[in-house]
């Protein structure tokens, strides 16, 4: 009997999108599918895994939560993402369906040509690539080039081959997409959103499906079923630095190797409790601003507070909640991950974030 090939849906996009939202969402309501995640994150800390793992999914057991963190998936495609899929699916009791979040900073273009792999081919098909965007970030000019902030880098590092790392990147993920989620339709008004998708539209020659998201509410039929076999299509959806490398090949040139998240740097921080988390976050916020970070998230021990608390920021917006009680026995402590742009003044970021605490 032809065996049925697990369909695996990619959610990918920018960091801070909104990606574990909405897989947070999907698995409360994924209609009795049993779904395997394999998350990818950027930063030593797993807050991704942490927190889908937080929300007690019962289609989706800790079991089945596998969380890649040796580097961003598109560099660690035959180390990492291959070996884990051929484990997956050597599993007696196997998925109905595969999810993957890829990091905020990964291209999805390696990721899908992997499920062309001889082993992987004949079992598994990518459902669909779902590149989820923060709209009230493009609408803000966020993934806009920065000239000045390009001519610096490539001042300071003269075999940056690419405009804009961030611009790049964004462009790459939306250039793979079957899906389009505009998320955060919340902090726009209709016509904002409009011009976000208009200028989504300029950005890609493809054509892809548009949805608008609040707090990465979509629903589960529009997100799992897609039956794109995304994997039969790369060559429609090469990235920048694909495109450059096959430009540069066609000139006799040979071109080396060279990453877009390359550009970026993370570090992960524990602080001590923090009996005043409101004033942290204010206090962060400048920080925030001051240093240019683009993401910090983690988990603050409050003293006197059974809850974990998890912090989020997406530029100068910060988020908290409280997910979980500790678990007894589980070190009480604040861990934080944050993420820049590699000319950032490292030493400086620890500096203020310390202080702010
Ligand atoms: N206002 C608003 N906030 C949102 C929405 N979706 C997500 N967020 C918030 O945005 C922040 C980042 O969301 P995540 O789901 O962690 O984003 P992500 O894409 O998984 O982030 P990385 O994995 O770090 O790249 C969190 O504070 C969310 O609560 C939305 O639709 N509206």
């Amino acid at each position: 009997m032809l065996q049925q090939k697990i369909p695996a849906t990619v959610i990918t996009g920018f960091l801070g999108a909104g990606k574990t939202t909405i897989i947070r969402n999907m698995l409360m309501n994924a209609g009795g599918k049993k779904i395997a995640l394999i998350i990818n994150e950027f930063g030593d800390l797993g807050v991704d895994g942490e927190v889908l793992k937080g929300c007690g999914a019962e289609n989706c057991t800790e079991d089945d939560i596998i969380e890649l963190t040796n580097g961003c998936i598109c560099c660690t495609v035959a180390d990492d993402f291959v070996p884990t899929m051929q484990r997956l699916l050597e599993r007696d009791v196997k998925p109905d369906h595969i999810v993957i979040e890829t990091s905020g900073l990964a291209l999805p273009q390696p990721l899908v040509a992997a499920f062309n792999w001889p082993d992987i081919r004949t079992r598994v098909t990518v459902d669909g690539v779902i590149t989820v965007v923060d709209s009230a970030a493009v609408a803000a000019g966020r993934f806009a080039d920065d000239h000045d902030k390009v001519d610096a880098l490539r001042a300071a590092d003269e075999s940056l081959d690419h405009e804009s790392p961030i611009e790049e990147l964004f462009e790459d993920q939306l250039t793979c997409a079957d899906l389009i989620v505009l998320n955060k339709a919340d902090l726009l008004d209709a016509q904002g959103i409009e011009r976000v998708r208009d200028e989504i539209f300029s950005r890609i020659a493809r054509k892809p499906t548009m949805v608008q998201a609040k707090n990465g509410q979509v629903p589960s039929m529009v997100l799992l079923g897609i039956g794109a076999g995304t994997e039969t299509d790369i060559e429609n959806r090469k990235s920048h630095h694909e495109l450059e490398h096959e430009a540069l090949h066609e000139n006799g040139v040979e071109h080396e190797h060279h990453h877009d998240h390359d550009e970026f740097e993370s570090f992960a921080l524990n602080l001590g409790s923090i009996s005043d988390p409101s004033g942290f976050v204010d206090r962060l916020k400048p920080v925030i601003e001051a240093h240019d970070v683009l993401r910090l998230k983690g988990f603050v021990d409050v003293p006197g507070k059974p809850m974990r608390l998890v912090i989020q920021a997406v530029g100068s917006r910060i988020d908290t909640y409280f997910d979980r009680p500790w678990a007894s026995g589980e070190k009480r402590e604040t861990r934080l991950v944050v993420i820049g742009l590699h000319d950032w003044d490292f030493g400086a970021v620890v500096e203020a974030v310390q202080a702010a605490a």
